[in-house]
């Protein structure tokens, strides 16, 4: 088995929610590197942003995807930011790499108010702006196949998906 599919977009894009939705309508294994980084780690996201610095966090993701790249069979879905990484750039060259794009105002509506992600806290929306603007380049650049999930529902999404990657 192969590596099915790597799903990358700003934060609210759907990896994480369309990530397992995509691995069990395949029949294979699921895989998150935020996950990954809280396990190493030994606790959440949030905590290690605020505890260790992004910096840190962003070297724990970088060798999280890097480990996954090398051994996880199945759909594999990314951190929003993990893609700002030059290495990671270049690791994820060859791969099924899907690009999850969502406007300003579905992605504000689906992250919502929470303090879960921690580079939102401050003005959810305009941080959201500014992120989704400089992202969009290397989102697009790296991404085999575009889905734009505006307005969508994550089953016809994961149809559009599985379709998209066998043409
Ligand atoms: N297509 C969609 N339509 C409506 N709601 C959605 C859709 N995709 C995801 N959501 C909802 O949006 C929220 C964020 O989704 P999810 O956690 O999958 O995003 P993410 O891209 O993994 O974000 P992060 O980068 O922060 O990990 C969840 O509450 C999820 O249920
Ligand atoms: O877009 C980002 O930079 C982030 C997205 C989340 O998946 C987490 O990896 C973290 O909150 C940072
Ligand atoms: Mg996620």
């Amino acid at each position: 088995m192969t590596l099915k599919a790597v799903l990358i977009g700003p934060p609210g894009s759907g990896k994480s929610t369309l990530g397992r939705l995509l691995a069990e309508r395949l029949g294979v294994e699921y895989r998150d590197t935020d996950a990954d980084v809280e396990a190493t780690a030994g606790k959440p996201v949030g905590d290690i942003f605020v505890e260790d610095g992004e910096e840190r966090f962003r070297e724990l993701e970088a060798q999280a995807v890097r480990q996954a790249l090398a051994e996880h069979d199945g759909v594999l879905s990314l951190g929003g930011g993990a893609i700002l990484r030059e290495a990671t750039q270049d690791l994820l060259a060859g791969h099924p790499v899907v690009y999850l794009q969502v406007g300003l105002a579905d992605a504000v509506q689906r992250v919502g108010l929470g303090s879960a992600r921690p580079l939102l806290v401050l003005n959810p929306r305009s941080q959201l702006k500014k992120l989704m603007e400089e992202r969009r380049p290397v989102y697009e650049r790296l991404a085999v196949l575009t889905v734009v999930t505006d307005g969508r529902k994550p089953v016809e999404l994961v149809e559009e998906i599985v379709e998209g990657l066998s043409r």
